[in-house]
């Protein structure tokens, strides 16, 4: 597999503001790649300079072989659908996926028309006039109907209600499969999105500062809730990433597998183990915000109980 992105020593700046600093990374092709962190972490500068709508202000950049700014043979092959995306004054959705085939030359009209079905969007009512979903919406059928070799996805669920953002999921995991490309997706909804993300690159304050396989980050680490007594022995020699309170029960994410001790003492303790979910692995670094860390216990999914 070759590689479709390929970031070294990135920097940007915006006069005196560094916004990213030495960022290195790189995606294989044909992988969906999240791009996590906070607000303000530099996701969509990341995604702005690989789309070569920004120049970068130091470092390399190849996206497809080529540096993207002002390549047009690099640029015809990418789709950067960003979260306050601009179309000309009185155009509606009719106008802009009759155009659209004009810049992708993968386009496919059947799915756009699929796609407009299923999201219900109104197709002759001014864009300006259409609700903030419905806004998301034409994003997400332009990217997916692209079928650019690499899309570029920022936040393309705002406004979408939960059905829409199911149906977003799982159409572009279907098509995926059948047309597999690189897509990166920029998401503060890391659970809604973690059944389609390979791998994922988390940013704060300009940095990288997590760069994993999925299933991999996920495996090396699990969560255990019950007492807080009982919960602090079984966590003796594991590196304690977040802990959760809720009354007298807690829940800890530790680094590492549960072994053979840890089982036996949850089995007799009545402690549940647990998989840790993306999200709050993502969390248990830091790297969600303080809101996060302060939720109630919640149980993780698909919970091992031990007894
Ligand atoms: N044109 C600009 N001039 C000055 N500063 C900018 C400019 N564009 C972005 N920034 C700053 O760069 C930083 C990164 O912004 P960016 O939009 O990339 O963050 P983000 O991770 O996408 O955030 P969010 O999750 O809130 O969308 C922020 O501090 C932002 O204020």
């Amino acid at each position: 597999m070759s590689t479709a992105i390929d970031v070294r020593g990135l920097r940007k700046a915006y006069g005196k503001t560094t916004v990213l600093r030495d960022i290195d990374f790189s995606v294989q092709e044909n992988t969906i790649c999240g791009l996590l962190g906070r607000n303000g972490a530099g996701k969509t500068t990341i995604m702005s300079v690989l789309s070569g709508q920004e120049p970068s202000s130091g470092g390399d950049v190849r996206v497809l072989g080529g540096e993207p700014f002002e390549n047009v043979s690099v640029l015809s092959r990418l789709c950067f659908m960003r979260e306050n995306q601009k179309y000309p004054e009185d155009f509606k959705a009719s106008h802009v996926l009759r155009t659209a085939p004009w810049f992708y030359e993968n386009w496919d009209r059947d799915l756009a028309a699929d796609l407009v079905a299923q999201f219900r969007l109104p197709l002759e009512t001014p864009i300006k006039k259409l609700s903030r979903g419905q806004l998301s919406s034409v994003a997400i059928i332009v990217g997916m109907a692209a079928r650019s070799p690499v899309t570029f996805f920022d936040e393309p669920y705002l406004g979408l209600d939960a059905t829409a953002r199911a149906i977003f999921y799982d159409r572009l995991l279907e098509d995926f499969m059948e047309h597999p490309r690189t897509i990166m997706m920029s998401t503060h909804l890391i659970d809604e999105a973690s059944n389609l993300l390979e791998r994922v690159i988390v940013i704060d304050q300009g940095r990288k500062v997590m760069d994993a396989d999925v299933e991999e980050a996920k495996a090396a680490a699990f969560t255990v809730s019950g007492p807080a007594a009982a919960v602090e022995a079984a966590s003796r020699g594991h590196r304690l990433l977040r802990r959760q309170t809720l009354g007298g029960l807690v829940s800890a994410t530790l680094e590492g597998q549960p072994d053979g001790g840890t089982r036996a003492l949850a089995a007799e303790r009545g402690l549940e183990l647990g998989p840790v979910t993306l999200q709050s692995l993502v969390a248990a670094y830091g790297l969600l915000g303080g809101d996060d860390t302060e939720s109630p216990v919640e149980p993780a999914p698909e919970q091992e109980t031990i007894r």
